[in-house]
This record gives C-alpha cells, sequence and structure tokens, in this order.
C-alpha cells in the first residue's frame, strides 16, 4: 500500500513523507551509466549569476530527468526551461516539453518515493558550463496537472570538468535539480547524464561514500576554478519529452528537509587531494615524507543492512488456509579489523577508503530466511590505533599480528510475517525491514612498534649507535636534540634472528612534564620491550646524567622504569671517558647494574650490547606469552558490544524536544527510532503496530501532556508525520489491552 493511502487511517497521525525522508539516499537504475564519483570535491559556491560563463563546451546536450515524486496515479507536468549557453554564440537549445507518471517496484530496494507530487520527465541541457563552476542552468516550474497542485519553483545545477585541453572528453561531476515547494522546503534531484554510456560521465552520488566501487580509485583529483559562470534564464517555455532515450535512468531525489551540506558529508577529500602537490608541502613542512604520508589514515566503514522480512502465505493443493509463511531477512555483513603482519604502513588506505560489508539477502516464502550478508575485513598493519573520527575517542589498539577485532556488527534481518503470526492473528500482514547497520568514518595512527628503544640524554650517541648496529641512516650531529622524530633500524644477528630498534629524541630534565622533545616519544617507548640507555661517557657526571635519565622515565611512567634495560656506557675512545668508566662502573655495580662500554663510533662493544638486549628482549616475549596465556585473549570487540547493546535499548526511553517556530516535536530515542527504521510502510499492519507502538511506550501521551496541537510535525527517527486530533472514539488508546490486537515488541539483540 502506497504511504498515502495508509495516512488515511484513523489515527492521530497523518503521514505525509515518511517514505521520502527515508528514501533520501536511494538511488535506482542503471550504475554504468551514472558511477557515483569519489573523488568529486563538495560544490563551489555559486558563480555571481551576473558573470556569463566564457571558455565552455561548444555544445550544449540534453538529458532527460525522471523525476517522480508523486502518489500513483498523479500526474505532473513539469515544464523546464532551458539555459542560455555559456557560449553566447551558440543558439540556444529548443524548448522541450514532458509529462509522464512512472511506477517504481516497491520490492525494489533502490526505489524511492517523494512527498512532492508524481513522475515526471523532463529535459534539460547539461554541459555547458566552464570548468569545475556550478551553473544554474535552467529554471522550471512543477505542479501537479489535474488537481490543485502545491506549485513550486526549481532550477537545475551542473558541475562540468574538462578532463583534456581540447573539451573532447568532460566528465559532468555534479548535476542534480532543486526544486522548491510550497512548505519552504527544497528538494534536490540528482541526474546522470544519460546520453552516451561512456563512463566519462559521472554523476556525483553524495552517497558515494557508500557505493562506492574499485573503479573509483582511478579518478583524478578534480581542480576548482571559479574562472565564470552562466546566466540562468527564467523564460517559460515547454519541454518535449523524447521517446528515443532509454528511462532507465540512475537519479536521486532528496528529501525535501535534506541539507545540501550534509549531501557532502561523507566526502572528505578536502583540498588536499585535489591539489596533492601544493597541498603536501605546504602541510608538511618540518614533517619528513614518510612519517606525513602514512602514519595516518582515515576510512569509512559501514556493516551490512540487514535483509527485509518478507509477507508471504502458504498456498498448496489440499491446504486451503495456509498460513504466513514469510521468512525473515539475513543478518547482513560484520566489519572486521585484523591485524595483518605483513603489512607496514598505511599507505593502502589512500586508495582505499571504504569498507563496506554485503547487505543480508530478504527473506522468501516457505519461511526461508535470507543469507547472511558478507563479512568485511579491514587489514591493518602492527601498531595501529583506530579511532572515530569525529571526536578523537580511541576505540582500539591493534599490537600483535593476528589480532582481530568485531568492530561493527551488521544489522538484524527484519521478521517476516511467520513471526508475526499469533493466536489473534492469524493472517499477519506484516514484516519487518532489516536494521541499517551501523557506519562510521574512522581515523587510523601507526605508532611506532620496536622491539627496542634507545634512550638517553641528547647528544649521548644513540643516533650514532643504531646506525652502526643497523642499516639506518638517522642524522648525527655534535649537539643535543639531533634526532627530531625516532628512527627505526632492523638489526640482524649472527643467528638469524632479528629485532626493531628505535632511536629516540633525546631526554632532558622534566621531559615528562614536555620539555623538550621527548614527551610524544616516550609514549612510543612504552611500547619497545626492552630499553638500551646510552650514557655519555664524556659528559661532567656520567652517574648524574644516567640517574636524571631514569628518573625521567619513571615519572612519566613507572611502566619504563619496570622494563627491562640495558646500560650502554659511550664515547669509550675518549680519554675523558676511559677515565670515568671505572667510577660510572662501580656505582652502577653497586645498585646490581651491569653496564656495557663501547665506543659506538668506532663499533666496538656494539655486538655484547645487542646480544644483550636481544636476551632480555626473548625473556620479555616468553614473559609476555605466558602472562597472555594466563590472561586470557583481549577482548578486542568492545565497539560492537556497544553497538549492540544500543540496540537492546528500551522504547519507551525517549526524550521530546518542541521548536515552537516550526511546530516541530522531535522524539528522539535510540529504541523508537530502530523501531521506525525496521517498520516497513506497505504493509497494511504496519501503520497499527505504530501506531500501538507509540501509545503503548508513552510517546501520545507525552506528546499530548506537553501540548501538542492538530497539524503539528512529529519526528521519529526517518519518520515525519502531522499530528491529528481525532475524536475520542476512534483514538487508539488502550489497544494494548484489545484482545484482536496484540502488539508485538521487536525483539532486540
Ligand atoms: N668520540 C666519540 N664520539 C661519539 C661517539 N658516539 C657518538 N659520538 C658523537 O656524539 C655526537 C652526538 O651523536 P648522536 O648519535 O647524534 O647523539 P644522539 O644521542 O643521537 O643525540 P640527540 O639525537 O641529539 O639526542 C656526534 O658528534 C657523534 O659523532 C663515540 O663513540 N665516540
Ligand atoms: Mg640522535
Amino acid at each position: 500500500m502506497a504511504p498515502a493511502a495508509v495516512a488515511a487511517a484513523a489515527f492521530p497521525f497523518r503521514l505525509f513523507s515518511a517514505e521520502a525522508r527515508r528514501n533520501t539516499r536511494s538511488v535506482r537504475g542503471k550504475r554504468s551509466a551514472a558511477r557515483p564519483l569519489k573523488s568529486s570535491p563538495p560544490p563551489p559556491p555559486r558563480p555571481p549569476s551576473s558573470s556569463v560563463g566564457g571558455g565552455g563546451a561548444a555544445a550544449t546536450t540534453f538529458t532527460r530527468l525522471p523525476l517522480r515524486d508523486a502518489p500513483e496515479s498523479a500526474e505532473v507536468t513539469l515544464d523546464r526551461f532551458p539555459t542560455a549557453p555559456a557560449n553566447p554564440e551558440a543558439p540556444a537549445p529548443a524548448p522541450t516539453r514532458g509529462s509522464s507518471v512512472q511506477r517504481l517496484d516497491e520490492d525494489d530496494e533502490e526505489e524511492f518515493e517523494v512527498g512532492v507530487g508524481a513522475t515526471s520527465f523532463a529535459q534539460i541541457p547539461l554541459r555547458d558550463s566552464p570548468d569545475g563552476v556550478e551553473l544554474t542552468i535552467g529554471q522550471f516550474e512543477a505542479r501537479a496537472a489535474g488537481r490543485k497542485s502545491p506549485g513550486g519553483r526549481g532550477f537545475a545545477r551542473q558541475t562540468v570538468e574538462h578532463l583534456d585541453g581540447d573539451g573532447d572528453e568532460e566528465l559532468v561531476v555534479n548535476s542534480r535539480d532543486v526544486f522548491e515547494v510550497k512548505r519552504g522546503r527544497k528538494a534536490l534531484a540528482l541526474v546522470p547524464e544519460v546520453l552516451d554510456d561512456d563512463d566519462d560521465v559521472v554523476v556525483f552520488d553524495p552517497d558515494y561514500g557508500v557505493d562506492s566501487d574499485d573503479d573509483e580509485e582511478d579518478m583524478f583529483p578534480i581542480k576548482q576554478s571559479q574562472k565564470a559562470g552562466a546566466t540562468p534564464r527564467t523564460e517559460l517555455g515547454e519541454l518535449e519529452y523524447d521517446d528515443e532515450e532509454d528511462d532507465d535512468d540512475e537519479f536521486v531525489v532528496f528529501h525535501p528537509d535534506y541539507d545540501d551540506e550534509e549531501a557532502f558529508e561523507d566526502d572528505d577529500y578536502d583540498g588536499e587531494e585535489e591539489t596533492e602537490e601544493e597541498g603536501e608541502e605546504a602541510k608538511g613542512k618540518g614533517v619528513p615524507a614518510v612519517m606525513r604520508c602514512f602514519d595516518t589514515a582515515k576510512i569509512f566503514a559501514k556493516a551490512g543492512d540487514g535483509g527485509n522480512g518478507v509477507v508471504a502465505f502458504r498456498r498448496e493443493k489440499y491446504v486451503p488456509y495456509g498460513g504466513p509463511s514469510g521468512g525473515d531477512g539475513g543478518r547482513g555483513g560484520d566489519v572486521y579489523v585484523q591485524v595483518d603482519g605483513e603489512m607496514n604502513s598505511l599507505l593502502p588506505f589512500r586508495k582505499s577508503v571504504h569498507f563496506r560489508a554485503g547487505r543480508g539477502a530478504h527473506g522468501m516464502g516457505q519461511q526461508q530466511a535470507g543469507a547472511k550478508g558478507e563479512d568485511v575485513v579491514v587489514k591493518v598493519p602492527p601498531g595501529t590505533v583506530v579511532r572515530t573520527s569525529d571526536g578523537g575517542v580511541e576505540l582500539l589498539e591493534l599490537m600483535k599480528p593476528g589480532q582481530r577485532a568485531l568492530l561493527l556488527p551488521g544489522g538484524r534481518g527484519g521478521r517476516g510475517n511467520a513471526a508475526f503470526k499469533s493466536g489473534t492473528n492469524k493472517v499477519p500482514r506484516i514484516a519487518e525491514k532489516g536494521e541499517k547497520g551501523p557506519e562510521m568514518w574512522l581515523d587510523l595512527e601507526l605508532k611506532l612498534v620496536a622491539d627496542v628503544g634507545i634512550v638517553g640524554a641528547p647528544n649521548a650517541g644513540k643516533s650514532t649507535l643504531l646506525s652502526v648496529i643497523s642499516a639506518a641512516k638517522p642524522s648525527i650531529a655534535n649537539y643535543p636534540f639531533t634526532t627530531l622524530l625516532p628512527n627505526l633500524g632492523v638489526v640482524s644477528l649472527d643467528f638469524d634472528a632479528t629485532m626493531v630498534v628505535a632511536d629516540l629524541p633525546g631526554l632532558l630534565e622534566g621531559a615528562h612534564r614536555g620539555y623538550g622533545l621527548g614527551y610524544e616519544f616516550l609514549r612510543h617507548s612504552e611500547r619497545c620491550s626492552v630499553l638500551v640507555h646510552v650514557v655519555d661517557g664524556s659528559a661532567q657526571q656520567p652517574d648524574y646524567e644516567f640517574e636524571a635519565v631514569r628518573l625521567e622515565l619513571e615519572l612519566f611512567s613507572p611502566s619504563l622504569v619496570d622494563k627491562p634495560y640495558v646500560v650502554v656506557y659511550n664515547k669509550m675512545d675518549l680519554p675523558e671517558a676511559s677515565e670515568r668508566w671505572n667510577t660510572f662502573r662501580e656505582k652502577l655495580q653497586a645498585q646490581g647494574i651491569e653496564p656495557y662500554c663501547i665506543s659506538a663510533i668506532n663499533r666496538q662493544g656494539t655486538q655484547d650490547v645487542i646480544h644483550a638486549a636481544y636476551k632480555l628482549l626473548q625473556k620479555e616475549r616468553q614473559r609476555i606469552r605466558e602472562t597472555e596465556d594466563w590472561s586470557g585473549p583481549e577482548n578486542l570487540n568492545h565497539v560492537s558490544d556497544a553497538i549492540k547493546k544500543e540496540r537492546r535499548a528500551p522504547m519507551n526511553e525517549f526524550e521530546i524536544f518542541h521548536d515552537k517556530g516550526t511546530k516541530t516535536w522531535t522524539v528522539v530515542g535510540a529504541g523508537i527510532e530502530r523501531f521506525v527504521q525496521m517498520t516497513n510502510w506497505q504493509y497494511s499492519d504496519s501503520l497499527k503496530r505504530f501506531q500501538h507502538a507509540l501509545e503503548a511506550c508513552g510517546v501520545n501521551r507525552t506528546l499530548i501532556r506537553r501540548g501538542v496541537k492538530e497539524g503539528d510535525t512529529v519526528i521519529i527517527g526517518e519518520m515525519e508525520m502531522v499530528w491529528n486530533d481525532e475524536p475520542k472514539s476512534n483514538r487508539p488508546s488502550n489497544t494494548m489491552n484489545t484482545k484482536d490486537d496484540a502488539v508485538r515488541w521487536p525483539e532486540f539483540g
């Protein structure tokens, strides 16, 4: 049943745009003709309408634009007015006119409905713009034919990119209709270029993040230029419907409330991507290229939506009244994050940004449940920290190869009508939609992971030591703070064993409070299993220096001083160092420490240090293994646990916000919003159940108590309704207690 018809039921709410809200992002049609463009920028600011475009493509072309926004039988005429071409010399395109109605398949996931009028077709001119400028290319009026029309005004906009100098190849990066209806809201339509099937014509789908596919990687950045604009024409004309063109177009119509900004929210391609070369230079000053490129990444993850449950009844020979047999939808696929020991950078995430698990299959007749959606595994290198992009909350720290976390659990499948059978309702005409899978943007950061950290005062010779024991080439100089960022080196031992050694910036007194450069890197040294403490033998008081650095470590974190460590007395080639060696050694021996002496620069004594450190490392690894066995595996699924918990939120926990100006009441509550999201309005029993739910969980009562008035708007999740004061007798009050209609609550989990 169409939502409009459902609305006629005698309940306090009249539905007017539930489906529109729900479908704000759905897309129908041929994807090949109009592929989402990943690297599209948000639309540029509108050019001043007075400036006439120059240098645009010679040809103005047309596309047919199906606008479907109507109840089934309504007819809408959409009049459109072609623009003045960007090139004033070129002839203006002929006005065209069209009117048609199209009914989309209700079972199709990608169908959409919009609450403004009827389906109609129109032609609008495309591609008459200079590069990268958003143009208003036509204006039109929309009205419903043969009935009192809501009336409205609209215009079409597009942004074009010319791919090469001679203008042969071009790309419509953003083309949409904007129309306003009387309520003062806006509706947007994204339209594809359909004249040819070339892949170079791409429509920017604001939901592209969710629909990404691998091809998108080939997209190139788009440079924005604000060179010119075009003049919109407002002259009226009639559009002609062109039968020749295929009408299997992809298009999106947004709900009136849909916000322009929001449409591009998922697009994290900020200026950096567009002007990669210059952008990075400017941004990354002073940061080594390797650090700024590969140590952070931003990705989008979405768990699969649950499949829909269906309504079906058994129809068999000799079984005259077969019961309900609609199966449940399958669960959506999950998103996992897993540590891959082979990876050592976040570089791959520059290319693939979107990770979407598959949606669950819909239920079928004969009580067959739909299949579960496919899981997706995001592979990250060891040492990856996962945070929410929004707010920077740390979610996971994934250090060891093989670690795996369930990050986003797939949406539950909707129940089919077989699940709604009860003693009082033997022919339930109701089924749920699948639950939406959660989605989020995530920031990944790769932390330094080294087995051994070289610590010590500035200028002690830490980098020199690393340079002689590994192939690393850190900068070495005779002044403090030569090392600004940690250097990593892989040390190979004789017996085919390796360890990763980090040379850290020098530690000063006060480092634990942020003095010097050491603070950031003390955090890194927390991840090392073993420390090598280098002491400058040529210092005035080497033992005092040693104590000071130990104290800094302790003040920063007691766990650091508890780490096994090796003390290395350096610069033994210098006379002042060798003179003080014995005193130093005795002092440390008194504390139970056996120091090593080396001349890093001459590579003397360094092998002993390596072996000593490696021995400690092996012991430490063994210890970690044992304690891990004892403490059991870490629970890495707390993010999905939290999401699952929220899914169980009771429906009667909600808050109501009232906006007096717009007479809007917004009901906010995870439980009730989930209920709304899973309600499938195409089934006749759904509205009844929904109304019962509102009664039972106290939404109606609370609204009445707070003074809701006839005609006020009530919004719950994706559902928007108008409050209707009904005569008492029609109120569905106490329906919970009536016999004929037991309310079945959604099962959470
Ligand atoms: N004579 C002598 N000089 C050394 C030795 N090891 C390092 N040096 C010198 O000490 C100075 C500092 O060396 P680095 O390796 O840069 O010291 P660092 O500890 O990394 O210093 P920061 O990075 O500034 O904390 C350089 O001039 C080195 O040549 C050594 O064994 N003998
Ligand atoms: Mg150094």
